[in-house]
């Protein structure tokens, strides 16, 4: 039901009238991780704020990044590693396999920032998805992702998941890849756009901040932050 995207006829706002599932319905998706760390909803309540500046903004999302990086990655596989400590020898772990990010453009750099502060020999792949306002379909402008992949696994970072249109481009995009493992990371999803992205791609996992009531009739989250990218870049 929720599998089809918006398309502007031009007569009506691209939402109105197209049915939107609750929030209690997508809580029940399977592969769905919405963070309960306290530290991450005090951040997300300063990101919101409508007067917190771009600057600040831009630090916050890159802050958030972390954090969500820090949960995404708890199921990451390890391999050993000996070691020598100044006292003695002993067995360590690393991780096993090279991991991915992949920021889409452009929202989604201050969160792969923020995932660098975590894991600073990630490899950056640069996708450049913009959404037209009007009928809300996505368009691909720029991709710099290798041909060669040796990784274990690729995140797809863009802080926005509004109606799943960037978010499922960018997963198919990188399933052309023949990337093993995917997952998608985000700040805030609207019900709409979550259920489309688990439905079209169940077997990645889905990390987002928080999850939101809806979508406005303009395609936009609510309550939501606004525009991610401007808020980042100061381009109002
Ligand atoms: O789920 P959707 O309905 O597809 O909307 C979400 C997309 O919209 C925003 O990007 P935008 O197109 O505004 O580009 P920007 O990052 O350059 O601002 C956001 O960062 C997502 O990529
Ligand atoms: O609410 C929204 C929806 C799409 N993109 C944004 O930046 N914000
Ligand atoms: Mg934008």
């Amino acid at each position: 039901m929720f599998g089809t995207s918006p398309q502007g006829d031009g007569s009506k706002l691209p939402m109105q009238g197209i049915p939107q599932p609750s929030r209690e319905e997508v809580l029940k998706l399977p592969r769905v991780h919405i963070s309960t760390h306290p530290v991450m909803a005090h951040k997300m309540t300063l990101l919101r704020n409508k007067n917190t500046p771009p600057p600040q903004f831009y630090q916050l999302v890159k802050e958030i990044g972390a954090l969500l990086a820090y949960e995404a990655t708890e199921t990451l596989s390890l391999e050993k590693s000996i070691i020598e400590t100044p006292l003695q020898s002993m067995t360590g772990y690393r991780l096993a396999g090279g991991i991915g990010v992949t920021p889409v453009l452009r929202a989604g750099l201050g969160l792969a920032e923020g995932f660098r502060q975590v894991i600073p020999d990630v490899q950056v792949w640069h996708l450049g998805l913009r959404r037209d306002e009007e009928t809300l379909q996505a368009t691909e402008y720029y991709n710099r992702l290798p041909h060669q992949v040796d990784l274990q696994v690729v995140y797809a970072v863009d802080p926005m998941l509004a109606t799943g249109g960037s978010a499922i481009d960018a997963i198919n995009i990188l399933k052309r890849r023949g990337i093993p493992r995917l997952s998608y990371l985000g700040i805030i999803a609207a019900p709409y756009g979550l259920m489309r992205l688990a439905q079209a791609h169940p077997d990645i996992d889905i990390y987002v901040a928080e999850l939101d009531e809806a979508l406005n009739d303009n395609g936009y989250i609510v309550p939501g932050l606004g525009d991610a990218g401007d808020r980042q870049f100061g381009t109002f």
